[in-house]
């Protein structure tokens, strides 16, 4: 089997390198390394040889491979895959990227959520596997045992989404516009008797200069936050927010649809998204049997009880950051109604949100008898 790496030198695709140099995944196919910039040059140091980097725009080169996994982002799909398919090519289009998700002839994948989903794709003949939005992947890594167990009537989710989901470049940012908001209160902040309205006013003058690092978000995250994510879609929904509903559904492929909806905020977190959770319960169960379900579903939940201590220092996006963790907690019947639940949960978004469900794809492929 030819495997084909696109996008591997990115900040998703180092990711998957990582996990699968630690997985010791790089085995039973010969990998070849692609890019849109610097072709010739050496491939990564994967414990195997590998011939120098091809050009990812190459049909004829990705024509000889039988698996493409891409971490490239939506515009290289776009141009590559139809090109690629229009060729006659058969082979298995693994992708991080959005751009194919909702497509009639993709599977979404998140295999410890939607593995049956999965392989009877395969069985049919299904090409294309994209890996979902991250946060619905990490909210189903959360609470896919309310989902499978028939329990979900309706759930609403609020987000507290990291920089990491924006990019590299807005990584940066956010730790520059932290620096920027500390250098100048920094003398004050070390004199203890300083006060601190002085601190909060040139602190509210700094991030209101128009010297203020924003050329990737836009406006301030550090010391604020931005309430919208992506770019606008239906129903007065951010792209982010529509996801919500439209991939959670098509990942556990539902009939009827579970009405998924919420809003989808950017705060500064580096690399964990964070969601607080209201569900809606197609009866009154009662917790035992809920938390039994939901720590059952797959063996990276963690339950977290709901408690000050605990929540605090385990649902907490700098103690699961590089971690394939997901701690759910907060959970706890509402005053609402015994039918309504509240949960809170954690994961990494670079992780479980997107290299992970595509180095587990391949691995699925490897074992599938072509
Ligand atoms: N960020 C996220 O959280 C998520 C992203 N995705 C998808 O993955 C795509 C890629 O995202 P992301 O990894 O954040 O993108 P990056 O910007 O980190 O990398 C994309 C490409 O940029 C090129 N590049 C140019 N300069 C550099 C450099 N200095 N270091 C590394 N790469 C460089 C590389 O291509 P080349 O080697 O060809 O020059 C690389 O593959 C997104 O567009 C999105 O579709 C999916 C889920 C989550
Ligand atoms: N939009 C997500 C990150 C992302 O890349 O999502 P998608 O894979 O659905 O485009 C965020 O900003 O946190």
């Amino acid at each position: 089997m030819r495997v084909g790496f696109i996008g591997w030198r990115g900040m998703v695709g180092s990711v998957l390198m990582d996990r699968m140099r630690e997985e010791k995944d790089f085995s039973g196919f010969e990998p070849v390394f692609f890019t849109t910039s610097q072709i010739g040059q050496k491939a990564p140091d994967v414990g195997i040889e590998a011939p120098p980097l091809k050009d990812a725009f190459s049909v004829e080169e990705l024509k000889k491979l039988d698996v493409v996994v891409t971490c490239q982002g939506g515009d290289y799909t776009k141009k590559v895959h139809p090109e690629l398919r229009k060729s006659g090519w058969q082979g298995y289009w693994i992708d991080a990227a959005s751009a194919l998700r909702m497509s009639d002839d993709s599977i979404i994948i998140l295999d410890p959520v939607n593995r049956q989903v999965i392989d009877k794709a395969l069985s049919s003949g299904v090409k294309d596997y994209i890996g979902g939005n991250c946060t619905v992947s990490l909210m189903l890594m959360g609470l896919g045992g309310l989902f499978d167990a028939g329990l979900v009537e309706w759930i609403s989710s609020m987000t507290y989404q990291a920089a990491s989901g924006a990019g590299a470049k807005n990584m940066r940012e956010l730790l520059s516009q932290m620096g920027a908001l500390e250098r100048p209160v920094r003398k004050l902040l070390d004199t203890p008797s300083s006060a601190i309205l002085e601190i909060d006013s040139i602190v509210t003058e700094t991030l209101n200069s128009p010297d203020f690092p924003v050329s990737e978000f836009g406006v301030p995250l550090a010391g604020s936050l931005i309430p919208w994510i992506d770019a606008a879609a239906e129903l007065g929904q951010s792209k982010e927010e529509w996801k919500g509903y439209a991939e959670t559904n098509k990942i556990l492929d539902l009939d009827p649809k579970i009405p998924v909806d919420g809003l989808c905020v950017r705060v500064g977190a580096m690399r964990c998204h964070s969601q607080a959770l209201t569900i809606k319960l197609t009866k009154n169960a009662p917790m035992d049997e809920i938390e039994e379900i939901i720590a059952g579903h797959n063996q990276w939940v963690e339950l977290v009880p709901n408690n000050k201590e605990e929540s605090m220092k385990r649902l907490a996006p700098a103690t699961v950051s590089g971690t394939l963790k997901v701690p759910v907690g907060r959970l706890r019947k509402m005053r609402m109604g015994d039918e309504y639940l509240s949960a809170f949960t954690v994961g990494d978004q670079l992780l479980w949100g997107a290299a992970e469900p595509l180095r587990r794809m391949l691995s699925i492929l490897k074992d599938f008898p072509a």
